[in-house]
Order: C-alpha cells, then sequence, then structure tokens
C-alpha cells in the first residue's frame, strides 16, 4: 500500500524509487524522437511525468499461463457469478506513459484507487468510475488474461463470448487483444487459442471437439475476409446474418478448422497481414479498421450424444480519435471518417440498451450488426477500456470512460448452445443430404 497524490492509499503500485526515476529523467528524455510511440514501464509517484525502465522483454510461456488459471469445468451447469450475472463486464486498463507523452512533460491525470475504481483528474475536478476491474502501468498480460480466461471455458460449455477492447487511437487495445509487435508479450487473442486446445486436451476422452475459425476487418464500411488475399477478398461480398436463436454469422467468409492452437495462430497470423495498418501522429502503428476473430467450438458429449456449440468473438476495435489530432488527410482521413461513424454506432447503441429504449439501432452500421449478439444478446460479454495516463489526453480519457460507464448497464441474456443427440443427429442428415452425401439408415 502507498499513497498517491491526492494522499488516497493506492493498491498494485510499484513505487520507483527516486534516484532510479530522477537517473532515466536525466539520461533518458533527451533520446526520444518527437513521435516516437515506444512504451516505457510508467510508475506513479506524485503528479508529474515518471517514466522508467524500459518493458523487460521475456519471452512467453503460454502453458504456464494457463496452468495457473482456475481448473477446467466443462459442462458443468453450475453458474459462475463472475460471468453468468447478465451485465456486461467492463475492465479497464491504464496503458504507461509513452515517450512522446514524457517529452512533453505531460502529467499523470488517472490513479486507481483500488482494484475496481480509477479517478480522473479534469480542469471541473476529480472523476471516479468503477469497473469490474482496475489494470494499472504494471499490470501484466497474464494478470489481465487471468481475468479473462474464464470466459474461454464458458464458449467450450456452449455459450456465446465476447471480449472487446474500446479506447483512443494508442491507448493500448491492440496490445491487449493482439500483444506487442514482437510477439514477446501475447494478448488475449494467442491466449486464448492456447487455453482452448488445452481445455481440449484435458476431456478428449469424454468429448469430440471441432474447432473453426474466421477473421474480418471492417474498414471503410466494408466487412473484408482476412482469411484470404486482399486482391481475393476484393470481389467478395461479406453479409453479417442472424440464425433462428438470433446470433450472428458472417455469411460468405471463410471458414477454417484447426487442430492445435499453432494452426489457429498460424491463420491468425495469415490474416494479420492481411490487414489495413497505418502510421498516425498519435501511433506509428495504427489499426485503420475494425479487427474480429469469431472462433466457433463445437463438441459432442461422447456417453450421451448432445452437442454443444460456443462462440467466441475477439474484437479489436479501432481507435476513437479526433481526426485533427492524428493528422490525418486524403485517405487516412475517409478512414478516421468512417471508423468514427461505426464508434458513433456503437455508441447509439450502448445508449439505447443501457437506457431500455424499445428500439435498439442495431442496423445503422455493419459494426453494431456484428456485434449484435454480443451487446444486449445472447452472449457474455466483457469490455476493455483502454486509457492513457497522460493530460494531454484527458477529454479522450473522459469520453472513454463515460462510454464504458454506459456499457456496463447494459444487460445479456446468456444461454448455452445444446442440442440433445436426436436433434444433432438430424441436423448431421441436413447437413450430408445438402452437400449431396450419402445418407446411411443407422443416419436417421
Ligand atoms: N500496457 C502496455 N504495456 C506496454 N506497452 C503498451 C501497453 N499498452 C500499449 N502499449 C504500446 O503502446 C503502443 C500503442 O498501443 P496499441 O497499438 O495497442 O494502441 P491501440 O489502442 O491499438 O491503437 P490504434 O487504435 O491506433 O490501433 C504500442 O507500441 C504498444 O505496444
Amino acid at each position: 500500500m502507498a499513497l498517491n497524490f491526492m494522499g488516497r492509499k493506492l493498491r498494485n503500485h510499484t513505487i520507483a524509487p527516486a534516484t532510479k526515476q530522477r537517473a532515466w529523467e536525466t539520461t533518458n528524455l533527451s533520446k526520444f524522437p518527437d513521435d516516437s510511440p515506444g512504451l516505457t514501464r510508467a510508475t506513479q509517484t506524485r503528479p508529474t511525468v515518471t517514466v522508467l525502465e524500459e518493458l523487460p522483454g521475456s519471452v512467453p510461456d503460454l502453458r504456464e499461463d494457463v496452468k495457473r488459471c482456475q481448473p477446467c469445468t466443462i459442462h458443468n451447469t453450475r453458474l459462475d457469478p463472475d460471468t453468468d450475472t447478465g451485465k456486461i463486464r467492463v475492465f479497464c486498463r491504464i496503458r504507461p506513459l509513452n515517450r512522446a507523452e514524457g517529452m512533453k512533460g505531460s502529467n499523470f491525470i488517472v490513479s486507481c484507487l483500488d482494484d475496481y475504481s480509477v479517478v480522473l483528474e479534469t480542469p471541473r475536478g476529480q472523476r471516479e468510475f468503477q469497473f469490474d476491474r482496475i489494470f494499472n502501468a504494471e499490470s501484466t498480460q497474464e494478470e489481465v488474461f487471468q481475468d479473462s480466461s474464464r470466459l474461454i471455458q464458458s464458449a467450450i460449455d456452449g455459450y456465446n463470448v465476447c471480449i472487446f477492447a474500446y479506447g483512443q487511437t494508442g491507448s493500448g487495445k491492440t496490445f491487449t487483444m493482439v500483444g506487442d509487435k514482437e510477439r514477446k508479450n501475447p494478448g488475449i487473442i494467442p491466449r486464448t487459442f492456447t487455453k482452448i486446445f488445452d481445455i481440449i486436451q484435458e476431456n478428449q476422452s469424454k468429448f469430440e471437439f471441432k474447432v473453426s475459425a474466421y477473421m474480418l476487418e471492417l474498414y471503410n464500411d466494408r466487412l473484408q475476409d482476412l482469411f484470404v488475399s486482399p486482391a481475393e477478398a476484393f470481389g467478395k461480398k461479406i453479409e453479417i446474418k442472424k440464425d433462428k436463436k438470433g446470433l450472428v454469422f458472417a455469411q460468405g467468409a471463410e471458414t477454417k478448422e484447426a487442430a492445435s492452437a499453432g494452426e489457429l495462430f498460424a491463420l491468425f497470423e495469415q490474416g494479420c497481414a492481411n490487414r489495413h495498418i497505418a502510421a498516425t501522429k498519435m501511433n506509428m502503428e495504427s489499426s485503420r479498421s475494425h479487427l474480429i476473430v469469431g472462433i466457433m467450438v463445437e463438441s459432442r458429449n461422447l456417453t450421451n450424444g448432445s452437442v454443444s456449440f460456443g462462440k467466441i468473438s475477439l474484437v479489436d476495435l479501432a481507435g476513437s480519435e479526433r481526426a485533427a489530432r492524428t493528422g490525418a488527410k486524403d485517405d487516412q482521413l475517409k478512414e478516421a471518417n468512417s471508423i468514427n461513424k461505426s464508434l458513433s454506432a456503437l455508441g447509439d447503441v450502448i445508449s439505447a440498451l443501457s437506457t431500455e429504449q424499445p428500439h435498439v439501432p442495431y442496423r445503422n452500421n455493419k459494426l453494431t450488426q456484428a456485434m449484435q449478439d454480443s451487446l444486449g444478446g445472447n452472449a457474455k460479454t466483457l469490455m476493455f477500456v483502454n486509457i492513457s495516463p497522460a493530460a494531454c489526453n484527458m477529454e479522450e480519457t473522459l469520453t472513454s470512460l463515460i462510454y464504458a460507464t454506459r456499457v456496463k448497464a447494459i444487460t445479456n441474456n446468456a444461454q448455452r448452445n445444446m442440442d440433445n443427440r436426436e436433434i444433432a443427429q438430424l441436423k448431421e442428415v441436413i447437413l450430408k443430404l445438402r452437400t449431396g452425401q450419402p445418407v446411411e439408415e443407422e443416419d436417421v
């Protein structure tokens, strides 16, 4: 425990030795170019800039992280109070101060009171926000994943799950969802792949599993299939549809099967190579599109023949931003306008849901159509609101925290997607008939 600059108790904050901090300030601040996006570990001791040592670059050992996660509960009908309350859960992650902010001498204006409360200093006074969990600049990717990973278990149990990241450009959404560029600090998406196959391995004597995935980006109001080359994707029309249960699927998108976490990761890497990324003034490698990864897990109970279907949607939203601040021009301005249009449509949906309006404008944008079953629908949803700690980003941070507070008020109705043996058999027969395969007598 320590006291922060407002005299409140701080938890989970490592206080830097003042000498180390001063040494860094005098020797390193002048090294960075003006718009360098690189980050250093930052710790807050007082309302001035404190930027510390480089992040450790350890090679990830995902298996160890996964082992630490809670034990497998596949097909256990007991409700998990953390994930079955119906409300969308919201985690807030504060990233370390980056070099550009350090160079500007930008003050820290964000502090955690405890694991659940965050305080923002604004010109009109302090604003306090409560979330289901706060992760500070010191929080590791392992810690962040540990708190999210029980949702992966839910998906394997037959629920729809959505994890998405929201925040201004450069606030750490891609770092949280995907990880760093060097793949030394993998984020939620690669950790999810490992976790899925670890659960499968533990249960393969009792269940038969099938894992498949699709990967899309929403770029300039157009959905693009990332599993095909940009040239092939150009002529392809992807449409978001809903099945009878209200579950969203991407019609026209390639769905690929994967037999291991490695295969799933290879597919993901292939998809990432097809994404639109550009340098803006705010972030050297800014995602100019929304990324949507859908992973379907089908599991057949080998004893009673019942089949359950779970889907995990992992969404890395493009940054909310003011075009003027990002230095966008021409094509980039068009991208920024399209990003803002879709995020504002998402805001309208969130606002309608949180105030229980009879009409929710999902159809206004492809992003809200794609996220329809995750917001107010049949899914267990977790949102990350990523924020910068710096005074120069105060307005965007305040907007993001208000946005996230509204999301917290949304109630979903998560239900397990399950068919008994007979229905599962009939579905198989229909599939065989549709694809022209012979149907044997024992199939029916
Ligand atoms: N918690 C963190 N710890 C260490 N580095 C971080 C953290 N969060 C973000 N970064 C780094 O900050 C930079 C910007 O982060 P990132 O690309 O994730 O932002 P973003 O919100 O996805 O931006 P955009 O919307 O423009 O794509 C990256 O270099 C990233 O590695």
